[in-house]
């Protein structure tokens, strides 16, 4: 059985933290029906900006490891973000790519591509290939290489490679490597007999067409790409690397795309278990959490030594321009941020086996991922060599699908192997930066405090002065254009506050309490209005039952940490702008501690915010005399 043991070239001590690269698709103008123009834009090689919602006159910026703008070719995407990490799997460790992002912004474009522009997964698996090929013969190894191929779809691990097959178990062995037992997994000796296996199953992933996207990926696809390498003296030692290659199904809001009935179901699943991505993916990020939550959904399990464990890890989070995907594009911008602080330890997976019979060995090698037989494996080898010697592209004629796919893989290829690659400096800068990094997400922080104290005092004093944008570019300001559907919208998305049906009863309350509480004979309301406008709490809160008080306020807590945006705009006096501002706060800030840390969210000031605390307060009084009420009429004989 593969063992976790130290890796031979020190990767053990070593530390690989997960790189993040945002790609921004190009603007297509038919996706944007309002018109209104780029919400998100990029400023350089590892920087960018986007509208800020709260405030259309200013941008955040966010700074990654890379940023891809709308030119980037496919190649330039592999070349800088996948490529480096891809020796790694020779080495018997494990290797993950896998690209996030709102349903419709280009992660199927990223990872799979086209004939035309052949994306992340050619490319990588070509590469696998070559770097094997250069090196088979020397230091004393023999490779081999196998794929599985498997969706996650609706919670279900489906084998796209024996597409009939039932959900598949996900299990762990000892030394903690995921394995799905049942799942094809088939030998592959070069690059087309990978692809006579691989497309036709591309065919099998689930799509549909959604109100976003005419095929959008409704699962989770996986590829899996083991290599396999066994000494050739008799000692036996065997590493296996694995390298998954993972598009994410999108990220989606069910309001937007208008998914109804079984899309929406699918919708469920797929947002579960992307949240349940971003739970593990802060737990890991705060470094303090006892468990992380790989457990609750079969994709985390899946990627569980991939993500936060062994691998080194790449995730491209792919991004749209157009303004209606300005909120899934801020979440993702969100979680991408999170993401880049993981570090990964990488291990080489190894097993040091006494020799054993040749039966014995094929079965042992089937069980760790049929790898093949001795004789396969020479197959393999021979059929890798001839690959290589044929120089002319009609030497790798093969019966796939698309036959241009892999004219344009030669090509590629040669152009790869006669390029430079310029990504290994960069990668070594990466390290360096990362401490820089953690200083700029904190001073960007600051940044936000700083500009929410602004906007308090701007709102308060009611000053129609001009504000300033948040970042100075030499280029034209990113702004939102008008759109009188938007105007609409606006209009209807406002939620009145039921204020007066709310409050109406209190005055009954009031009542009530004087003469049943003995409280003083004071109008509840001037206690919590009195004339000078201040909130005389000893006047009246001293009257409640304090734990009642703070089961209370540990009841909004809960909802303002852990609510949906629905939930918040349950809470009294939050609308949906509100709701919003507090989702956002939540996603930079982390959890609330307590309720007074409601007033750092924008736009929520002193004053609003002593009032939404007397509502609770007024709310909890209500309950508390209408059963007082309730109890008093039951004594005097009135029914309810
Ligand atoms: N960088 C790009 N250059 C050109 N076209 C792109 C790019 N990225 C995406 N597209 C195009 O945008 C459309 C949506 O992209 P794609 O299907 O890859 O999105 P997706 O994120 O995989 O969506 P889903 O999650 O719904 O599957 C496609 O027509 C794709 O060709």
């Amino acid at each position: 059985m593969a063992q976790r043991v130290p890796s031979s070239d020190g990767g053990s001590k070593k530390t690989s933290r997960v790189r993040v690269a945002v790609r921004l698709r190009p603007y297509m103008d038919k996706q944007d029906d309002k018109g209104e123009g780029p919400c998100v834009r990029g400023l350089d090689s590892q920087n960018l900006e986007i509208i800020n919602w709260r405030n259309a006159m200013e941008t955040v910026k966010y700074h990654f490891d890379v940023f891809h703008g709308e030119e980037t070719t496919q190649q330039e995407v592999f070349l800088s973000s996948v490529k480096p990490i891809l020796p790694n799997i020779l080495k018997g460790q494990n290797a993950s790519v896998f690209a996030y992002g709102p349903t419709g912004a280009g992660k199927t474009h990223t990872m799979l591509g086209s004939s035309e522009q052949p994306g992340v997964i050619p490319r990588a698996v070509l590469e696998v290939f070559n770097l094997v090929r250069a090196k088979e013969g020397e230091e004393g190894w023999d490779y081999s290489i196998g794929m599985s191929y498997l969706e996650i779809y609706n919670e279900k691990v489906l084998d796209l490679l024996s597409p009939n097959s039932q959900d598949l178990p996900i299990r762990e062995d000892k030394s903690k490597n995921i394995l799905i037992p049942g799942l094809t997994h088939t030998a592959v000796s070069s690059f087309s007999d990978f692809e006579k296996h691989f497309v036709p199953a591309t065919l099998n992933r689930t799509t549909a067409s959604t109100k976003l996207n005419q095929r959008s990926s409704r699962s989770h696809a996986i590829l899996l790409i083991k290599v396999v390498r066994t000494r050739q003296d008799l000692s036996q030692r065997q590493q296996t690397g694995k390298l998954y290659l993972v598009d994410l199904a999108g990220s989606e809001d069910n309001r937007r795309t208008g998914n109804q009935g079984i899309r929406l179901k699918e919708s469920g699943a797929i947002n579960l278990s992307l949240f349940t991505l971003s739970k593990v993916v802060d737990s890991l990020n705060s470094g303090t959490a006892v468990r992380v939550p790989y457990r609750d959904s079969k994709l985390t399990r899946l990627l569980q030594d991939s993500l936060g464990g062994s691998a080194h890890s790449v995730m491209i989070a792919n991004i749209a321009p157009e303004y209606k995907y300005y909120f899934d594009t801020f979440t993702a911008l969100n979680f991408a941020a999170k993401s880049k602080l993981i570090v990964n330890k990488p291990f080489t997976c190894e097993t040091v086996a006494a020799p054993v019979l040749p039966a014995k060995r094929a079965r042992a090698e089937h069980d760790a991922g049929g790898s093949g037989t001795e004789p396969q494996k020479k197959k393999q080898k021979d059929e890798r060599k001839s690959e290589a010697e044929a120089s002319s592209p009609s030497a790798h004629c093969h019966s796939s699908a698309e036959p241009s796919v892999m004219d344009r893989l030669m090509a590629l290829e040669k152009q790869i192997l006669s390029g430079q690659d310029k990504d290994s400096l960069t990668m070594l800068k990466y390290v360096a930066q990362s401490r820089k990094e953690i200083e700029e997400l904190k001073e960007k922080q600051r940044e936000f405090e700083s500009k929410a104290k602004l906007f308090d005092q701007l709102a308060a004093e009611k000053s129609s002065a001009k504000q300033e944008p948040a970042f100075k570019n030499n280029t034209a300001p990113l702004q939102r254009k008008q759109s009188n559907v938007i105007k609409i919208n606006k209009q209807q998305a406002v939620v009145q506050p039921l204020q007066v049906s709310q409050l109406q009863p209190l005055q009954q309350l009031a009542v009530v309490r004087k003469q049943s509480v003995c409280v003083k004979k004071k109008k509840l309301s001037d206690a919590l209005e009195p004339p000078d406008g201040k909130e005389n709490t000893s006047t009246w809160e001293t009257q409640l039952d304090t734990s009642v008080l703070e089961q209370s306020r540990q009841a909004i807590l809960t909802v303002l940490n852990s609510g949906s945006l629905k939930d918040l705009k349950g809470l009294q006096q939050i609308g949906d702008k509100k709701a919003k501002l507090i989702l956002g706060w939540r996603e930079i800030h982390g959890n609330f501690t307590k309720l007074e840390d409601l007033q750092k969210v924008e736009g929520m000031t002193e004053k609003r915010f002593s009032s939404f605390m007397k509502v609770r307060k007024v709310l909890r009084l209500h309950s508390q005399g209408f059963h007082l009420i309730l109890r008093k009429n039951k004594a005097a004989g009135i029914k309810p």
